[in-house]
């Protein structure tokens, strides 16, 4: 599959966007006029940076408002067309871009329509340029894209094609089957882009809100499907209009931009190889198939002191295991659950968390898709025999270790000496979910980093609204809930360096008796996140509680949700640096995280984090 994107869909100047396209490994671009328009580089410049990159100029985009016009409009549009052959010739791209007409057509008949695209072919001709006629959803008369096929039809001129846009197509629902009826030699261009379900006029959606593949709602695997079917074989492009993403820094973008391809291809190449792929040529890489994560081995919490996030751990159950042989790491468990404080070149660090271990089924196909997938490697100190950790690093940069799963107690552990005599017995028994905060910049690369890298799934996402203001969290979790990751979007209030980092984060532990587990954390002098009574009373209204069970929950600051048959229950902790725990009880089958209570731990925190205006 040849890979193109265009330059539309970053930031920064012409010259950077290319930079960053060739740095994320597409083959080729589409030069969006506006970017060229705005340049200070001759379009020779441009076409001698592209090729010293390595990029192919695939097209130049967009012609507007050509064809069912008078012909005196006619005549005009012609000119204006050929100044822009010409300047074509000199960036030497073949392929131009023409959109159904939105605005200065009067003219609705395909006849006509037709033959002004035919005397458009006739002059592209002599320049050796082909034209690509795409119904963009908001077309005047033109709207649908076999609306568009049947007009080149008609056109009937070898310079005459289609472009195909997956927006335009799915964001009006029209059936992408019709695709595989085209012969694929007149399907000159692809431009691919995925959206979130939106209810808004369409134009909007898709000047801002538009997704790389996989971050939307799109079926684009279908849509794929039946390109590849038709044997089309150029350039898959990425159209993505998004303000986030043009705000967002290039590099990163082009790199989310190519990876949301190398997923789309290994899905549309396991698509067809169930479906059969006619007489497709193109040609789709896969990836290694890893199985979903199969629970979390440890989560890591990074400390300049660790005095803080130790007491913690201990008032919540878990004991120190022992002392890395050779770092200043310590293993603290409780009931085969670990977590890792981590006092390695974190001088001065506020206490925060740094690391998730997952176990996988293979660690080293793991590594191999996520980094094939562009995932950033992480090299970790480690001596001489001692354990080789496979790590990369999430787009917030927290790392993901990527452990061998097996029977029993990790290889890595034997490297900590022995603590307590014991590995602590204890009502909690799993870490139930972390909590990571994301740049607002990043939140829809995260997601697609964790679908594509680690298979995880998306729930939908819910909106909470918190005195910072309303905070986006979105879940994603393999298929059997044992290993869920919750991403928050930051208010910037919190986040003053724009990285996420300043907002507090959290691992979530699962027990079997939280009532008990709360008792001896509050023997133990730990400090629980204030819960106020107004939260009782409306639970009380909600629910109707027991008075005996309703004054527990009061007593130990506990949180309570129920759905369907299940009930749930919770505390936090107050927050340490950037870190805090829950501990939860899910008695079954409560499937959620207690939304209704998020609003009331985002209030406390705020008003306990000395954020607040007094
Ligand atoms: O929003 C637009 O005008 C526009 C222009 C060119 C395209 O290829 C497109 O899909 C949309
Ligand atoms: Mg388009």
């Amino acid at each position: 599959m040849r890979t193109s994107i265009a330059t539309v869909c970053l930031s920064g100047t012409l010259e950077d966007k290319l930079r960053a396209c060739a740095a994320a490994g597409f083959d080729g671009v589409e030069i969006f006029e506006q970017d060229l328009v705005v340049s200070p580089s001759s379009p020779e410049e441009i076409r001698a940076l592209a090729s010293s990159l390595g990029l192919t100029l695939d097209l130049y985009q967009p012609f507007r408002d050509f064809e069912g016009v008078s012909e005196d409009l006619l005549e005009q549009n012609l000119r204006r067309a050929e100044a822009k052959f010409r300047l074509m010739q000199r960036l030497g791209i073949d392929t131009m871009l023409v959109c159904s007409n939105v605005a200065t057509a009067t003219i609705d008949d395909d006849a006509v329509a037709a033959s002004q695209l035919r005397s458009m072919g006739t002059l592209a001709a002599r320049y050796g340029i082909r034209l690509a006629y795409e119904a963009l959803a908001w077309g005047r008369y033109v709207s649908d894209f076999e609306h568009a096929w049947r007009i080149v039809e008609l056109a009937d001129h070898p310079n005459v094609g289609t472009c195909l846009d997956s927006f335009h197509i799915l964001s009006r629902r029209w059936d992408p089957a019709a695709i595989e009826k085209m012969p694929a030699e007149k399907i000159f261009f692809v431009q691919l882009a995925d959206a979130p379900e939106l209810s808004m006029d369409v134009l909007s959606w898709s000047r801002h809100y538009r997704v790389f593949p996989g971050e939307g709602a799109f079926d684009l695997v279908t849509f794929m499907g039946h390109l590849v079917r038709s044997g089309y074989n150029g350039p898959v492009s990425l159209e993505i209009f998004n303000d986030v993403f043009r705000q967002a820094a290039e590099e990163r973008t082009a790199v989310d931009a190519m990876r949301s391809l190398i997923r789309l291809a290994e899905r549309t190449s396991l698509h067809l190889a169930e479906e059969g792929n006619g007489k497709g040529r193109m040609e789709l890489a896969t990836l290694p198939g890893v199985g979903e994560p199969l629970g979390f081995s440890f989560a890591e919490v990074k400390a300049g002191d660790p005095v803080q996030v130790r007491n913690l751990l201990h008032q919540l159950g878990f004991t120190c295991q022992g002392s890395h042989r050779t770092k200043a790491v310590e293993l603290w468990t409780q009931n085969g659950v670990r977590m890792i404080i981590n006092g390695q070149q974190a001088t001065g660090l506020e206490p925060g968390i740094s690391a998730i271990g997952l176990d996988v089924p293979d660690a080293a196909a793991a590594a191999s898709r996520a980094l094939q997938l562009k995932a950033t490697p992480v090299s970790r100190r480690s001596q001489a025999n001692e354990e080789v950790l496979q790590v990369v690093a999430a787009p917030d940069g927290t790392e993901i270790i990527l452990c061998q799963a097996t029977e029993g107690e990790p290889a890595w552990s034997a490297e900590f000496g022995t603590g307590s005599p014991l590995p602590a017995p204890g009502p909690v028994t799993a870490i139930d979910h972390v909590n990571l905060s994301q740049p607002w910049q990043h939140f829809d690369e995260a997601v697609l980093f964790y679908d594509s890298t680690l298979g995880l799934s998306t729930r939908p996402s819910v909106e909470v609204p918190s005195p910072m203001g309303l905070v986006r969290s979105q879940v994603m979790r393999s298929s059997d809930g044992a290993v869920r990751i919750a991403l928050n979007i930051a208010p910037p209030v919190f986040d003053d360096a724009g990285d996420g980092s300043g907002y507090p984060q959290h691992v979530a532990f699962a027990c079997t008796d939280l009532i008990s587990v709360a008792r001896t954390a509050a023997a133990r002098g730990l400090e629980f996140l204030p819960v106020p009574g107004n939260y009782y009373e409306d639970l009380d209204a909600r629910f109707g509680l027991d008075p005996e069970f309703l004054s527990t929950l009061r007593e130990l600051n506990l949180l309570y949700d129920r759905d369907g048959d299940g009930e749930f229950l919770h505390f936090y902790t107050s927050t340490v640096g950037n870190v805090f725990f829950e501990v939860l009880e899910r008695r079954p089958f409560y499937e959620g995280y207690g939304a209704p209570n998020a609003p009331v731990r985002l209030a406390s925190q705020f008003l306990t984090s000395g954020t607040a205006r007094s």
